[in-house]
């Protein structure tokens, strides 16, 4: 399964499992790792005249004074400027002995146009903010505009959050090795990595999988055998009815478009559960769509009991006042084992946030309905405050922790959105586009999460497949692209993803 995530912490331990089961120790994976970089940049350079390699002190600088010695041979004419001295007796050491260029302190680089600079200062080691001389070499490269090329990671930059944690180098490549980490793939880390290329250097696939990593880079493979296929046999609703909550109206087209996205992803049937005063206006716009008044408590659970819907959403312009979480709660008390599932977005969540507890209480409960959540930042913060204020944990580990609090799969929107579940499975989306920054495309993500849970998918899956299938579409439509594109905009992706699946 090669689309794991490894924090730092356990690319240290991939890299020492690895030299025990072999056949490279650490020597040859650090030359693999450096013979891997020379040669994509030879690649992505040709015609290169002139390459500056910085090298930290550490095993990162290792990788460094092997790439340096493989490009001198290339016939490039290469400099390298050390910061500090590796350990005597180390790979790195060794790397540097086998080096035939003698290296200069860093304090005296300056670079020149037309270089290429190779950043082999620090990658997952890094603990603290760069050096005085290596944060001033990082911004003379800044500066001159020349293509840095990183080891591992743009040196500042944390490899476990994707922050700098200080100045940090901004790559135009990053060549990593085994895996990608958490800082490839957060912001701002993703942007300061430029191109991202994961070498294999000889660590197997048996030693990453005994390291047990549970977060992975969301992309089809993490989902495809579990998205639903529609079936000879299938009629509408064994494909799943989906009940979303319109609220007054002024605010029903966030309804409207989670209700349409719910039905392009493949549920047999969607109902809009509209409050009297915004019956009209949700009639006027609704077709194949289904609407039913439901102004209070009782009419829903005559909805529920009556249609049996398996999945719920609940948040999208229903307003953010305290009644609209009340409601949610004496649903949550009501409805026992039905439905089987349930998205929570937007006001939903805003709405909901002060109760967090009993919420979330309520979520735990046995026969409790599988729930995604949803938050931007804004909400997250609002509902989970303290784990948002927690400047120690990256997004990936706030999403975690939000997911075992809430008993709920957390979807933590942004460019960089973070899906977690309460099992510890976690992943981070790696489509994402900012042609979403658009009003009511939140709106389409929980309509999209909702219809592929009506079919049955388990709401990680769920949650990881309409997080892709959302960006995807929107690529696929491009510039100009408003919420209302969206559901028609799923068509192709879908056809792509049953095209995967041989249906
Ligand atoms: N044998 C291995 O373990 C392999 C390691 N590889 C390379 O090794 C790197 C990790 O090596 P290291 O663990 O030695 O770590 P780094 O080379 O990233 O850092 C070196 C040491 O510098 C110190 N340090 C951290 N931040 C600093 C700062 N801001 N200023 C001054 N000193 C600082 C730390 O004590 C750290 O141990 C990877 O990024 C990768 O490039 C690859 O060669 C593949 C094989
Ligand atoms: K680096």
């Amino acid at each position: 399964m090669p689309y794991e995530i490894l924090t730092p912490k356990e690319m240290a331990q991939a890299d020492s499992l690895a030299m025990k089961r072999g056949p490279f120790d650490g020597y040859g994976l650090m030359c693999n790792a450096g013979a891997a970089i020379a040669a994509l940049i030879l690649e992505r350079f040709p015609g290169l005249a002139r390459v500056d390699v910085l090298c930290g002190p550490g095993n990162n600088g290792g990788d460094g004074y092997v790439v340096a010695r493989l490009l001198a041979q290339a016939g490039v004419d290469v400099s390298v400027w050390a910061e500090g001295t590796p350990r005597a007796g180390g790979d790195a050491a060794r790397a540097a002995s086998d080096c035939p260029i003698v290296p200069r302190p860093l304090a005296e680089f300056s670079p020149v146009p037309g270089s290429v600079i190779v950043d082999a200062l620090y990658g997952a080691g890094l603990s603290k903010p760069l050096s005085s001389m290596a944060a001033r070499a990082a911004r003379l490269v800044a500066g001159q505009g020349v293509p840095v090329v990183a080891v591992d990671l743009p040196s500042g930059v944390s490899g476990e959050s994707g922050q700098p944690l200080g100045d940090a180098f901004a790559a135009a490549l990053t060549v990593t090795f085994a895996r990608k980490k958490p800082g490839h793939l957060l912001q701002p880390g993703r942007r300061l990595c430029g191109d991202v290329v994961v070498a294999n250097i000889g660590i197997t696939d048996a030693v990453i999988a005994e390291i047990g990593a549970c977060a992975f880079e969301n992309a089809p493979e993490l989902w495809l055998e579990d998205f639903p296929i529609s079936h000879v046999d299938t009629y509408k609703y064994r494909r799943g009815h989906v009940g979303v909550f319109s609220g007054e109206p002024s605010t029903t087209g966030a309804a409207r478009l989670a209700a349409m996205a719910a039905a392009r992803s493949g549920a047999g049937a969607v109902t809009v559960l509209s409050p009297t005063r915004s019956l009209a206006v949700n009639g006027a716009h609704l077709t194949s769509i289904m609407l039913r008044k439901a102004d209070t408590l009782d009419e829903v659970l005559a909805f529920l009991d009556a249609r049996k819907p398996k999945t719920l959403v609940f948040g999208p312009g229903l307003g953010p006042e305290p009644e609209v979480g009340n409601f949610l709660l004496d649903l949550l008390e009501a409805i026992g084992r039905a439905p089987e599932s349930m998205v929570i977005d937007a006001d939903g969540i805003t709405s909901t946030a002060l109760q967090a507890e009993t919420f979330f209480r309520a979520l735990e409960r046995q026969g409790a309905p599988q729930t995604i959540i949803t938050p931007h930042e804004g909400e997250f913060h609002r509902m989970f405050k303290s784990i948002g204020e927690d400047s120690n944990l990256s997004k990936l580990e706030k999403a975690r922790r939000a997911a075992a609090v809430a008993n709920a799969v957390i979807v933590y929107k942004g460019p960089d959105t973070v899906i977690a579940s309460p099992d510890g499975r976690a992943a981070i989306n790696e489509n994402g586009t900012p042609l979403l920054a658009t009003a009511g495309s939140g709106d389409v993500l929980s309509g999209i999460c909702a219809g592929l849970l009506a079919q049955g998918m388990a709401a990680f899956e769920a949650a990881c497949a309409a997080v892709w299938m959302h960006a995807a579409a929107a690529t696929h439509f491009g510039p100009g692209l408003i919420a209302e594109d969206l559901p028609e905009a799923l068509r192709p992706v879908l056809r792509d993803i049953f095209a995967r699946r041989g249906a």
